[in-house]
């Protein structure tokens, strides 16, 4: 940070992602999703400081030098769609031109066949082909997205990590582009889908990842998580409380800035069931980092004498 202040963006940040998974990362904005991606693609600034261990295959990808990860990891092993989709497009070159390129940067396609390879990455992405010679600045930012997207599934990498991959898209867009991340992982890739959606994390993971001021607070199964018994962290019943087809009701106050953390719990200024424990925070334990989560037997308990 400017004025060398530090900052943890993210910290005890813990879990796992086979092949053939989709695990949704969900959390408010500025809560550090992007940085957590930026994190396992090696593309925080030079002044950021990392600890512990991200592994993909035999690769650590924490300390792999820039050499690496920009010949065989980004693009090759982890596939990104860009939360800006607009600012990782060349502004001067048509999408087709692009998805060729990568095509043919990644996957070793003859010249004749670029053409018809680079339309079929653009139909995967449902990119309109008649779009195909437009460039980025011509796109709407719903079209930017399919084309970013488009180029991420080029190099069939075994990780795909979409930083909000459907920001800008109507429902109907929305589902069939999580559908198409989903039927990705489906073919043997991971997927870390990282949402403000949820919907479209419950519509496709298989397991969520609450994320609360740089920290992951609830690691869950997606069934259980988003029906009974539902979610266990005070902020996670919150989210999904505030949702417009559930309570609808909001979760009192703000967030706090990653830079101004309190000592203990940062949840507890706005959870109902803080008390003198959350002056401590809270370590992971089974999957939630909170001092008095909500079990299925509480939830019955208050249900009988509410
Ligand atoms: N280059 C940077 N220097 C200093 N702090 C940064 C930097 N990038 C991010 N941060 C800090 O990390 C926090 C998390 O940012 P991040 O982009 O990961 O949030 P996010 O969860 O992805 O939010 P959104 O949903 O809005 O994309 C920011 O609030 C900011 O405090
Ligand atoms: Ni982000």
């Amino acid at each position: 940070m400017p004025g060398g202040r530090h900052v943890h963006a993210v910290t005890d940040a813990a879990f796992d992602l086979a092949a053939g998974e989709c695990l949704a990362l969900v959390g408010e904005s500025g809560c550090g999703k992007s940085v957590l991606a930026s994190a396992l693609l090696g593309l925080l600034p030079g002044n950021a400081q990392t600890a512990g261990s991200a592994r993909l295959g035999d690769t650590e990808l924490l300390t792999a030098s820039e050499r690496e990860l920009a010949g065989a990891i980004r693009g090759r092993r982890i596939g990104l769609v860009p939360q800006s989709p607009a600012a990782h497009l060349t502004p001067v070159r048509s999408v087709r031109a692009q998805l060729e390129e990568a095509v043919r940067e990644l996957t070793g396609t003859a010249r004749r066949d670029l053409r018809a390879a680079a339309e079929r990455a653009a139909a995967r992405a449902a990119f309109p082909l008649d779009h195909l010679d437009r460039f980025p600045h011509q796109l709407s930012g719903g079209l930017a997205q399919r084309a970013a997207t488009a180029l991420a599934l080029v190099g069939d990498a075994p990780l795909l990590l979409a930083d909000e991959p459907t920001t800008g898209l109507d429902r109907d867009l929305v589902d069939r582009t999580v559908d198409e991340l989903r039927r990705q992982a489906g073919a043997g890739h991971a997927l870390l889908m990282i949402t403000h959606d949820l919907a479209a994390a419950e519509r496709i993971a298989d397991r969520v990842a609450v994320m609360y001021a740089g920290r992951i607070v609830e690691l869950a199964d997606a069934p259980g998580f988003f029906g009974a018994p539902g979610p266990r962290h005070p902020y996670a019943r919150g989210l999904l409380d505030a949702l417009p087809g559930r309570a609808f009701v909001p979760i009192p106050g703000m967030p706090p800035e990653l830079g101004d953390l309190p000592s203990g719990c940062a949840f507890a200024a706005r959870c109902g069931r803080a008390a003198a424990a959350c002056e401590t925070v809270p370590a992971p334990h089974d999957g939630v980092a909170c001092h008095h989560p909500v079990t299925a037997k509480k939830e019955a308990d208050d249900a009988r004498t509410a």
